[in-house]
């Protein structure tokens, strides 16, 4: 028998990480923060639809807002704002699909295959995690820009989460010490063809003004 190379999308819950403290935009829950006219958290919903089964939101602060975009929100079971991995073990504790996807609600941009090529490098590789690997900046003049890991960007089986609650209660914090205890496929977004600044992400509103210009 073949092994397969795609992974359904029914077989994936979406997740939007919207649990941060935004202090770089001045402390507002940036999720909320419009991006040509739509709060970014929505943004990131209608991008991931059609590429998943389910989806669910991260969020620590007005979490009435976040729910009235029709699906379920979870905050954070960690206190004190423990970073982008506590998103990761909320989403893992509630996700009822094989498979786990989470992307920022910064990053309005990301791409549309998003969910199929991670499957299919974790798939073909036999790993547990396939994380984005993406231009830093925009690409030289003669084409070549530095990959560098997008960690919050990930495809996670949902078996992990008995090891990534073993992790955060060692007071583990950090994604990438996590994910270097698992087989993690690096997955390149640099094909001729993908935008370069697919995974740029808003972290001030001067930032946010320049990606709302660029419609993808
Ligand atoms: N659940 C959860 N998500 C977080 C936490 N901190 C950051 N994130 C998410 O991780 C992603 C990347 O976050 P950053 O841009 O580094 O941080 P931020 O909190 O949004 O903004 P800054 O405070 O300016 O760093 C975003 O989607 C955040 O919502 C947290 O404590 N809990
Ligand atoms: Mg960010």
């Amino acid at each position: 028998m073949n092994t397969p190379t795609a992974i359904a999308p029914g077989e994936i819950t979406g997740l939007v990480l919207a649990g941060g403290r935004g202090s770089r935009m001045g402390g507002v829950d940036k999720g909320l923060q419009n991006f040509n006219g739509t709060p970014l958290a929505l943004h990131a919903l209608m991008r991931l639809q059609p590429q998943v089964g389910e989806l669910m939101i991260n969020a620590n602060r007005n979490l009435s807002a976040y729910e009235s975009f029709g699906v379920p929100v979870w905050p954070d079971g960690l206190a004190d704002y423990a970073g982008p991995l506590a998103g990761f073990l909320t989403g893992l504790e509630r996700c009822e699909t094989p498979y786990l996807l989470t992307v920022p609600c910064d990053t309005p941009l990301f791409p549309f295959d998003l969910a199929e090529r991670l499957g299919e490098a974790l798939l073909v590789q036999d790993a547990e995690i396939a994380m984005v690997n993406a231009p830093e900046a925009a690409a030289e003049a003669d084409g070549a820009s530095a990959l560098r890991p997008q960690p919050v960007f990930c495809l996670l089986r949902a078996t992990l989460l008995e090891s990534l609650v073993r992790f955060t209660q060692e007071g583990g914090r950090k994604i990438d010490r996590w994910t270097a205890r698992h087989r993690t496929a690096l997955v390149p977004f640099d094909r001729p063809g993908d935008a370069p600044d697919a995974f740029f992400n808003a972290n001030t509103l001067a930032e946010l003004h320049a990606l709302e210009g660029q419609r993808r």
